[in-house]
């Protein structure tokens, strides 16, 4: 009889909060795959109405693209469908997931796990990208954030504390203890730019024999690494705290989080836009987009996230208009709107 475990594609779940790394991540996975020689396809999902971190991966992996909502939520259904028809058009060797930066990745395991039922696909394993410092300076302050980080921490099956060089050696162990009061059984690498042996997510030529709840299609098994079955335990907590409630969710715990998508319709000085940038209030703190300085008539990505501005210039692979999208807590879109006009 064949073995059908060895045909279930592998799906990998990237998680962390906004700006923690999650893309840099994806993109170092996808070249790790790429000289392997494993076809990878990708399902990206933002927040705002663009796809912007999708400008930078390479044109010929397949990628489905989910925007405007969160696929832990309001998108959960579509997921399903979207990594059907990746499986059917493209037929890839391992799948990479990035959700967006507010998802609870328990509810996407739900949706990979559902889909299960009618693709050959694998959840292997829900990788979360912690951000370093941002998790120690929530820590202090507590909040829905603060609990949105730990349900991602809680659910990982493997875990990188990112950002490790904003970090001094005192907070890296302040930061490596509180995500094992966490989460005490995924392994755990502090790295920067999350640099890491990647071979150490690469279980697709051996898969676990661990049986997940309600992952069954006839007598295929699907499976997660060891010790991932410890889910049951500390996600079936996290789902009760973030008020989850199984389905028919509330998503309490990450609809504080907004988004806001604006598109300029002109070049802007630099100095402008850096000093904008700069001035952001405190309860915005991811931002990406392209923009035209009009300086010198380039397009550059930038990425804002808390506090630090990064501007890369590029070569859109596909027509995409200048774009910002803001996201953070409780902002006014329409102060964000006259500061915008007012300096850029
Ligand atoms: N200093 C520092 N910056 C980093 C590190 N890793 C990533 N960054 C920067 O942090 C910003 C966010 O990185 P991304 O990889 O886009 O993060 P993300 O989790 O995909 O962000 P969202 O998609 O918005 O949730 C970018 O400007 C990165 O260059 C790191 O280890 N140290």
């Amino acid at each position: 009889m064949e073995n059908v475990q060895e045909r279930l594609i592998p799906v990998h779940l990237l998680s962390g909060f906004l700006g923690s790394g999650k893309t840099t991540l994806l993109n170092r996975l996808m070249d790790y795959y790429k000289a392997a020689d494993v076809k990878v396809a990708v399902v990206m999902n933002e927040l705002g109405e663009v796809n912007l971190d999708g400008q930078f991966v390479d044109q010929s992996v397949p990628m489905a693209e989910m925007l405007s909502g969160c696929i832990c939520c309001s998108i959960s259904g579509d997921l399903s469908m979207e990594l059907k028809s990746l499986i059917d058009e493209h037929q890839p060797d391992v799948i990479l997931i990035e959700a967006t930066g507010a998802a609870n990745p328990m509810e996407i395991m739900d949706a990979v796990t559902e889909t299960a039922m009618f693709a050959h696909i694998d959840l292997r394993s829900v990788i979360t990208v912690v951000d370093g410092p941002e998790l120690i300076s929530r820590s202090r302050r507590g909040g829905k954030t603060f609990r949105l980080m730990k349900d991602q921490i809680r659910c990982a099956t493997d875990l990188i504390v990112n950002k490790a060089d904003k970090l001094a050696p005192e907070e890296l162990v302040e930061v490596q203890q509180l995500v094992r009061e966490l989460n005490s059984y995924a392994p755990l690498e502090a790295t920067v730019r999350c640099v890491t042996d990647l071979s150490r997510f690469d279980r697709d030529a051996k898969p676990a024999g661990v049986k997940p709840q309600a992952a069954k299609s006839g007598d295929e098994e699907q499976s997660l690494p060891d010790g991932a079955h410890v889910h049951d335990e500390s996600c079936g907590h996290a789902h009760g705290q973030c008020g989850h409630g199984g389905h028919g969710h509330s998503h309490a715990s990450h609809d504080h989080v907004m988004t806001w998508t604006h598109y300029l319709d002109k070049p802007v000085n630099s100095h402008s836009f850096e000093a904008f940038m700069k001035g952001l209030p405190d309860n915005v703190y991811r931002a990406k987009g392209i923009v035209t300085f009009e300086e010198t008539g380039s397009r550059y990505m930038f990425q804002y996230a808390y506090r630090e501005l990064e501007c890369t210039r590029i070569t859109p692979q596909a027509p995409v208009n200048d774009v910002a999208v803001f996201i953070g807590e409780h902002f006014r879109k329409d102060e964000l709107l006259s500061a915008i006009h007012a300096q850029w």
